[in-house]
């Protein structure tokens, strides 16, 4: 059998095509609560939850932003939560044409018998919890399988666990009637040249649409979370032509035209960085099937985070250097950033080194 047809396929092909519209990108919001606690820990601020709403607040209701995002990521109690005069969240996002969506996995496990790498657990009641997410009006979802660059990984075990994972995922969502995000991430950290990563990339990508075919997930009601292809965080940086050409190489080996969107995780770039990188890929003169955009979390919140510390006197110019990211990364879809636009405070990396998320 091919692709499952379900009764929600034509929704699922509009919202993956929605969502990768040129010009526009993801915010991922959707930091677990443990996440969310390191970031908020870094400015001083309690990891309590009328902290987590004000801050997501403060990106929601950024003004002039949404036009530039096709869709949010959201954590579970973010998915519930309202505005401070009352307003949901959902709606807020809705009414300005962003397209909710929702953390669905409940983090890493490690694999036994293997050098620290994962799998993603969160599969019981997968189904049941679509259906409640999709009738609080979330219509895609995301999953985050992890892997690593070593002496002898990503393993075959990793490979095939983390692949298997994502499609029994995917189809899960698609059944449901949310977009799965397929998110495959290798870490960035190691001594690793970018030929290393450029190799496991191919061979990662080529198990998950292996795994996707397998499960008969509809890939036109898909998009890809991928790490962009860079050398280790312990070698030397290389240009963002570069890493664009050994990225949208590896991309056109693997990933099927039929997927309407390849949505960049920033992984500990800086925002600059990250902007940068995804500007080269699109200005790459090759044959490029989807569209190329962002999925960002730290790349487009850090500098954010830093400006409002937590006060309520910040937010106006917190919201400022947002809009200023979300623009950025917009023009950086159509190849079109200039860079520079950034303060002092976007080009500081974000890497930490055997960071858990
Ligand atoms: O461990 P968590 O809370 O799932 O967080 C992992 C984070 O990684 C992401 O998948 C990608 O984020 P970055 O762009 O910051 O690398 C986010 O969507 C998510 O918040």
């Amino acid at each position: 059998m091919s692709a499952f047809v379900g009764k929600y396929a034509d929704e699922l092909i509009k919202t993956a095509k929605y969502i990768a519209t040129p010009g526009k990108g993801i915010l991922a919001a959707d930091e677990s609560t443990g996440t969310i606690g390191k970031r908020l820990a870094g400015i001083n601020v309690e990891n309590i939850e009328s902290n987590r709403q004000a801050l997501r607040e403060l990106l929601f209701t950024c003004p002039n932003a949404l036009p530039y995002l096709s869709g949010v990521i959201l954590f579970e109690e973010t998915l519930y939560q309202k505005t401070s005069e009352g307003k949901p969240f959902v709606e807020v996002l809705q009414e300005n044409n962003v397209i909710p969506g929702i953390k669905v996995d409940k983090g890493t496990v490690e694999l036994a018998g293997t050098n620290g790498e994962t799998t993603t657990q969160g599969f019981d009641s997968l189904g049941a919890r679509c259906q409640q997410y999709y009738k609080a009006g979330a219509r895609f979802a995301k999953w985050r399988a992890v892997l690593k660059i070593g002496p002898t990984e990503p393993s075959e075990l990793s490979i095939q666990q983390n692949a298997q994972g994502l499609a029994r995922y995917a189809i899960i969502c698609q059944e449901n009637g949310l977009v799965p995000i397929v998110e495959p991430e290798i870490l960035t950290d190691g001594s690793h040249d970018i030929k290393k990563c450029a190799a496991a990339t191919e061979t990662v990508l080529a198990a998950v649409y292996k795994a996707l075919n397998d499960q008969h997930v509809l890939l036109e009601g898909t998009l890809l979370k991928p790490n962009m292809v860079t050398p280790g965080s312990d070698s030397p940086k290389v240009p963002p032509e570069v890493i664009a050409e050994y990225t949208v190489t590896a991309l056109r080996r693997t990933v099927p035209p039929a997927v309407p969107g390849i949505v960049f995780l920033s992984g500990g770039q800086s925002e600059e960085e990250a902007t940068l990188n995804l500007n080269a890929m699109n200005k790459l003169d090759v044959l490029k099937p989807w569209t190329l955009s962002f999925s960002f979390g730290r790349a487009l919140q850090s500098s954010t985070l830093k400006t409002w510390g937590g006060k309520k006197e910040n937010i106006g110019k917190a919201q400022e250097g947002f809009l200023a990211r979300c623009l950025a990364n917009s023009e950086a879809t159509l190849g079109k950033y200039t860079g520079g636009t950034a303060g002092g405070l976007a080009s500081e990396s974000l890497f930490v080194k055997g960071y858990k998320y």
